[in-house]
This record gives structure tokens, sequence and C-alpha cells, in this order.
């Protein structure tokens, strides 16, 4: 029967990456994506000024919007300081599947929590659901027409504080408009633009870092 590529993705993941060393599942599915087949993982060039973001905020609390295979999950959990966690939301049961073996393979199960659902209905839960107030980092990689009211939703359940930081992921391709017309002009964001190119390629996008002034 056939395999779908998530499937193929953590089969290379299983086969090339050692046990416990999240670079080697980073460095295994960027090579995979690179020489076998794309995928929609920040990738080793946006991968780089993520690490660089969430070192810069090393956040106690942090959200991811949209796991997929768990590549950035790996990425921003491995630089998290010991006791903390990222949250990450998945709506597809079939990437949440494969994102828990790729996470298990990298040996970071204990510092993420990934919740299957969608964002609109588990963001106004997450303050009971994980005894949290406020997220310091938020990833933001879902479906790009869920940027905007998702962000809206943090800002309702008061769940950014000042100085939280917002990182978005593809604002220019496949493109986020609406999102980036409100960060860019509202009072309450100081917004700055990492120019990239979509991961494995060289078509132009990049990652947008909004900074909540409360
Ligand atoms: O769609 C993307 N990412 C989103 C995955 C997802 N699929 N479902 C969700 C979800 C939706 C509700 C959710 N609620 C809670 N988690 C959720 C997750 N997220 C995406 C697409 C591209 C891309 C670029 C150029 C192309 F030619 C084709 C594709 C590149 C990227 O870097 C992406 O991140
Ligand atoms: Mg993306």
């Amino acid at each position: 029967t056939s395999s779908t590529r998530p499937q193929r993705l953590l089969r290379a993941v299983q086969r090339k990456a050692t046990k416990g060393d999240p670079q080697s599942v980073i460095s295994a599915i960027d090579y995979f994506c690179r020489n076998s087949e794309w995928a929609m993982n920040v990738g080793d060039e946006k991968g780089p000024i993520l690490d660089s973001v969430v070192c810069e905020v090393s956040p106690a609390t942090a959200l991811e919007l949209g796991t997929y295979c768990g590549y950035s999950s790996v990425r921003i959990a491995r630089l998290l300081p010991v006791g903390t966690k990222l949250i990450t939301l998945e709506f597809h049961p079939d990437y949440a599947c494969i994102a828990r073996q790729v996470i298990q393979h990298a040996g970071l199960e204990d510092k993420i929590f990934l919740v299957e659902g969608a964002s609109g209905d588990l963001i106004p839960k997450m303050a009971d659901m994980f005894g949290i107030s406020t997220f310091d980092f938020v990833f933001l990689d879902h479906w790009k027409d869920r940027y905007l009211p998702d962000l809206k939703l943090l800002e309702e359940c008061q769940l950014l504080r000042k100085g939280s930081v917002l990182l978005a992921d593809n604002v220019i391709c496949p493109g986020t408009p609406d999102y980036l017309e409100y960060v860019r002009n509202s009072p309450r964001y100081e917004s700055r633009y990492f120019q990239s190119h979509l991961e494995y390629t060289k078509v132009e996008d990049g990652l947008e870092k909004s900074v909540f002034l409360g």
C-alpha cells in the first residue's frame, strides 16, 4: 500500500538520525527534503533565524501553531532551558501521529506537549489546560488565514504580556497579508521582517517578528 510523504519523512529520520540527538533529526529531515521530497518544514535557511529568536527570548512558556511533522517543534525544544515546555497545536491527526514519533526519536517528548485540535478551539483553553498565564514566545506556522484570527484570540484571552514575541512563518509565500498589515500598523506591536526563502527553494519568503507592547 502506498505511503504518505510524512510517513516517508519519518522513515528517513528513523533510518538516518541518531536516537536522542535532535540535531541529527533536523539534518535528516533537511537532507530528505533537499534530496528526495520537498516538505513544508521551516527548513535550514529560515530555521537558524527561528533558532536565534528562540535563544534571544529564552522563553519559559512557548506555543507553536501548526506542528506538521514536528521539525520546528524539535528546533525550538532543543534550545529551551530545562524545566520549560513547548506546547504545539496540530489539527491533522495524521500529521500529529508522525510528529509524535519524530519528537520521540529526537528524545524531546518530555519538553513538548503536542495537542490535537483546531487552534480556534484550543487557544481559549490553554490557560486552564496547562496552568500558564501568558506565552513568552509564539511561532505561527499553521493555516495562513488563521494567523490573524488566532493572534486576536491570543490578545482576547490575555495570553500575551508586554514583551511577548510572535514569530510568523510564510508571511510572503504562501503569504499572510491581513496578519502582516495588522502587526505592522498596530501601535500595540513592534514588527520586523527577516527576509529569507521558502524552505528548500529560491522563492522569496520570510519571517515576521512582532513584539507585543501591551
Ligand atoms: O500550509 C502550510 N502550513 C500549514 C500546515 C498546516 N496544515 N494544517 C495546519 C493546521 C491548521 C489548523 C490548526 N489548528 C491547530 N493547529 C493547526 C494546524 N497547519 C505551509 C505551506 C507552505 C507552502 C508554500 C508553497 C507551496 F507551493 C505550498 C505550500 C509552506 C509552509 O512553510 C507552510 O507552513
Ligand atoms: Mg511554514
